[in-house]
């Protein structure tokens, strides 16, 4: 049978979204990696599947391009409540989050961030806050976990950053068991300048779960108030945190074409 999806974007972190809900092949990692391929398949950072919920209103599983299924993904929720055309919630393996249409994109509930080092996860007990490790100049990373693990480090110019080689190193640093995205940030003004190396995607354009463990990172350690601009390569994400709250994000989303997979 041949399966429809949407090809689809926000702020240039490209996605394929399948609408499983009345049926479709399985996926699974080999199957998410082929589609994903920018030469030999439709191309995506993220492959997204969209199927029934028992807890709200859609389940939505996201693989990353090298074939990981993966807890959260802040763009692709945004795209999903403007494919639906309407605000919904949205059951993620990260949590359930909350979204509404707002503007040109959506704005989503992102849930509570969490600090514990058991939570990230990390390999051993330490600070989250000040991490005691380093990789050359990056030091001293912020870690949380969004609905996914992230590290942040805060640097003086974001763009200075050889993110294509350390990136992969930290990502896969046996101190992260699950891995993790790797965010290098800095300050402009009272806003944010932020690059990201994806865990399973490498470089992107953007990353919305990577804004907002970014944003609470600074918020936390005092270095901007919220809500908060966070200008990434591909555009800017507007996200809006406080301790007793959860996270707010809003930013565009785009539909770029629809089509059916030849398998
Ligand atoms: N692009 C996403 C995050 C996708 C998942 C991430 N690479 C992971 O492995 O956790 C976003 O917009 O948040």
């Amino acid at each position: 049978m041949a399966q429809r999806f949407h090809k689809m974007h926000g702020l240039g972190n490209d996605f394929v979204i399948i609408d499983a809900r009345h049926g479709g092949a399985p996926m699974e990692a080999a199957r998410a990696r082929a589609i994903a391929d920018r030469r030999t398949g439709v191309g995506c950072d993220q492959l997204i599947v969209l199927e029934p919920s028992d807890v709200a209103d859609v389940r939505m599983r996201i693989w990353n391009a090298d074939g990981t299924e993966v807890e959260s993904c802040g763009n692709a929720t945004r795209c999903v409540v403007l494919l639906e055309g309407r605000g919904l919630t949205i059951e993620t393996l990260g949590g359930v989050l909350t979204g509404r249409l707002d503007g040109d994109g959506a704005s989503i509930d992102m849930g509570h961030p969490r600090f514990g080092w058991e939570d990230i996860p990390l390999a051993y007990a330490m600070d989250t806050a000040a991490m005691p490790v380093g990789w050359e100049d990056l030091q001293a990373p912020f870690a949380v976990n969004v609905g996914n693990p992230h590290v942040v480090f805060f640097v003086e110019d974001a763009d200075a950053v050889d993110l294509a080689r350390l990136g992969p190193q930290i990502e896969t640093d046996p101190l992260f068991p699950e891995r993790v995205n790797v965010n290098v940030a800095s300050r402009e003004g009272g806003a944010l300048r932020l690059r990201v190396w994806e865990r399973g995607a490498g470089l992107t354009q953007a990353c919305g779960t990577g804004a907002c463990a970014t944003a609470v990172a600074a918020i936390r350690k005092g270095l901007v108030q919220s809500p908060v601009e966070v200008r990434l390569p591909g555009g800017a994400l507007t996200i809006d945190w406080a301790p007793d709250r959860p996270i707010h994000m809003s930013g565009p989303a785009v539909h770029v074409f629809s089509g059916e997979l030849v398998e």
